[in-house]
């Protein structure tokens, strides 16, 4: 029971129907969860201190049960007391897993040690989990609107049914892809903002130009207006990436030219990586790497594509490219307008360096924001 079963199970499958899924899910996202930053953050005070990777983490938990899993998985992590045991059994679960896929396990998958231990049993129990609601659903023959239901209803090409447990492995290893990352993009972009005033109250404006033009109503249409907003979320994703490197195996010998035109052949066989790390802060690509600074991607400069179509590999490239993008961007926004509509935020603590211990990188330590509520208003 290793990271292979967790994150690998039954690709071809997942690239088959995640496309049209993760689309579909794009109505998922906004008829149940446009309204639900606005549950989660009821919950704040009038003003206070929260540590945002926390915050973030658990509401796009509760994004990712509802629009993967299915609202039997929602309601058993929001239970009765949303504040006190927040997530219960669930949320550990998943923070099981999590935890257990670090560089030492990616090494040494079955090496005796308590995370993978860990790992391990967690993996098992949400299996559980999963199979108990695929049973109740079919017992009942009950239908809902997720990504579980879309599982479990598809076929391979042949005809043949998916299984309970390649349904299971899917569902846990679309969790563990997305959430993670989406969390760690989210409070990068939490950290980046609140540090460079000039885009926050850029992104506060079109906010207010929204707010003007569409009132309260949040859709499809508006989230795709919010394109300062997606540029300081796509610059936050530049800057701080979540993935170390992306791994691949040549298939056949090819030949490699250089920018100072230098040539030599790669054999078959070899393995590549791409340090996302070092190749999303190219100077010949981007201005001034090291400045955050999301007008790079807007008409007229458009660095990302200057070095050809893999110069911005945030979400990876070619035939595994991320499946999730949209959808993540999707989900980034909705938080992220609600936040600068509905509170003033202040970074207290030092902004976090990167955390290289873990498999998804993610910001070392809490990142302490004070906020304070308010309305913005379209003037
Ligand atoms: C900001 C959020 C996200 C980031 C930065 C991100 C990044 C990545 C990266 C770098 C890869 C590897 C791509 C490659 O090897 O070329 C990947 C793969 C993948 N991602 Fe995402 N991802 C995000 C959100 C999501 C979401 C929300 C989902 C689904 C709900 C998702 C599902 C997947 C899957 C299934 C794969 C494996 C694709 C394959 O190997 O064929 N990701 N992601």
């Amino acid at each position: 029971m290793v990271f292979h079963d967790v994150i690998c199970v039954d690709k071809l499958m997942v690239h088959v129907n995640l496309l049209y899924m993760l689309i579909q899910l794009a109505d998922i996202v906004i008829m149940y969860d446009i309204y639900f930053p606005q549950d989660y953050f009821a919950k704040w005070g009038e003003e206070g201190v929260v540590d945002l990777k926390d915050e973030l983490n658990h509401i796009l938990m509760l994004i990712a049960s509802r629009c993967l899993l299915g609202n039997e998985f929602r309601e058993s992590l929001h239970g009765n007391e949303v504040r006190e045991k927040p997530f219960g059994e669930i949320y550990t679960l998943f923070s099981g897993i999590e935890e257990g896929v670090n560089l030492v396990s990616f090494m040494l998958p079955y090496f005796p040690v308590p995370a993978n231990h860990r790992r391990d049993k967690a993996r098992i129990r949400l299996t559980e989990i999963v199979y108990d609601i695929m049973r109740s659903r079919k017992t009942c023959g009950r239908v809902e609107e997720d990504v579980l239901q879309k599982l479990m209803d598809s076929r391979y090409k042949d005809g043949r049914r998916t299984t309970e447990a390649a349904v299971a492995g899917m569902i846990i290893g679309l969790i563990f892809a997305g959430k993670h990352t989406s969390s760690n993009v989210s409070t990068w972009t939490g950290a980046c903002l609140l540090t460079h005033t000039k885009f926050l109250d850029a992104v506060v404006e079109e906010q207010r130009e929204i707010i003007r033009k569409y009132k309260d109503k949040i859709d499809y249409n508006v989230l795709s207006k919010m394109e300062t907003l997606h540029s300081c979320i796509k610059e936050a994703g530049r800057m701080h990436p979540v993935t170390l490197g992306l791994i691949r195996q040549t298939e056949k010998n090819i030949n490699v030219r250089t920018k100072e035109g230098t040539e030599y052949g790669i054999p078959k066989g070899d393995t590549l990586v791409n340090l996302v790390m070092l190749t999303s802060k190219l100077s010949h690509i981007y201005k001034d790497p090291e400045v955050y600074d999301p007008y790079r991607f807007h008409p007229g400069r458009e660095e990302d594509k200057v070095g050809g179509k893999f110069s911005y590999a945030i979400f990876g490239g070619g035939i595994h490219v991320c499946p999730g993008e949209a959808y993540a961007f999707l989900q980034i926004k909705i938080i992220w307008s609600h936040l600068v509509r509905n509170f003033e935020l202040k970074l207290t603590s030092p902004f976090s360096k990167t955390d290289w211990s873990k498999f998804v990188l993610e910001p070392k330590g809490k990142v302490l924001v004070n906020y304070k509520r308010r309305r913005l208003e379209s003037n």
